[in-house]
């Protein structure tokens, strides 16, 4: 079954619905979306391979879902360092910071350096609301994942891509090709340019709500919130 996507538009709507007649909040929305990314980690990325994941948090809902997934994954016992250089005051961010510091999680300044001492790194910077070019501090963070041997995760979209387009071409983030992805709720269209391991998480999508935005709810397995995407398209 080929995948079907969703632009930045309709990933937009669908999470204002989600939020309004949906009845969710954005703090259980963004619980589940961080679960789904602490779930591929573990997947790709077991115990035994290293403890040490640097996750890059920027300053929108992206960058929560990376928090999320950082206390995740400090409970099944790594050691995330969280690169948070642009805080927003908004409470449910400093909720989700306050939380990290009370596991003793560290954040720090320098992501070239911290880069140079993990195993692997979790790009939580943007989302399906980035747009235009890579503004400051961002270009030398995209830059050094792009060079980097160390595996990546990407949520939700390689950070600097376009949602509809992929790659930019030329510039900052030209060469970014993340390992891994983890698309929340449905794929999309920049995924055509993705060449690493695919997974869609965020289960919490009603079947009557897929249908009106014309994606498909994967057949998620047993407690899983992840399905990874085989070569073959989506089971369904
Ligand atoms: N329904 C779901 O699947 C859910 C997904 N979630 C996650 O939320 C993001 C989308 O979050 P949003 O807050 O709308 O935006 P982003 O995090 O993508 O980024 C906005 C942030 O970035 C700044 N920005 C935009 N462009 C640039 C640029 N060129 N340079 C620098 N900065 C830029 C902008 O100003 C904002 O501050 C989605 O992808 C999922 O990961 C939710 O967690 C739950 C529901
Ligand atoms: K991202």
């Amino acid at each position: 079954m080929a995948l079907k996507t969703l632009s930045a538009k309709a990933a937009a709507a669908l999470d204002k619905e989600l939020m309004s007649t949906g009845a969710f909040s954005l703090d259980q929305l963004m619980e589940l979306a961080g679960l789904s990314v602490s779930q591929v980690v573990y997947r790709v990325h077991p115990v035994s391979k290293g403890r040490r994941i640097l996750v890059a948090v920027g300053p929108g809902n992206n960058g929560g879902d990376g928090l999320v997934a950082a206390r995740h994954l400090r409970h099944y016992g790594y050691q995330p360092t969280i690169y948070y250089p642009k805080r927003p005051k908004n409470e449910l961010y400093q909720r989700l910071a306050k939380q990290l510091e009370d596991l003793d999680v560290p954040f720090v300044d320098d992501f070239p350096a911290a880069l140079q001492s993990t195993d692997h790194v979790v790009d939580a910077i943007f989302g399906f609301s980035f747009s235009g070019e890579v503004r400051e501090p961002f270009p030398a963070v995209i830059q050094a994942m792009a060079e980097t041997r160390v595996p990546v995760t990407s949520v939700d979209a390689p950070s600097s891509w376009d949602i509809e387009e992929g790659p930019p071409k030329s510039g900052v983030g030209s060469n970014f090709h993340p390992d891994v992805l983890v698309s929340l709720t449905a794929p999309k269209p920049l995924v055509k340019h993705f060449r690493g391991r695919h997974f869609i998480g965020g289960r919490f999508v009603a079947p009557a709500i897929a249908k009106k935005y014309d994606f498909d709810v994967p057949a998620y397995e047993g407690v899983d919130q992840i399905v990874e995407v085989g070569p073959e398209g989506l089971k369904l």
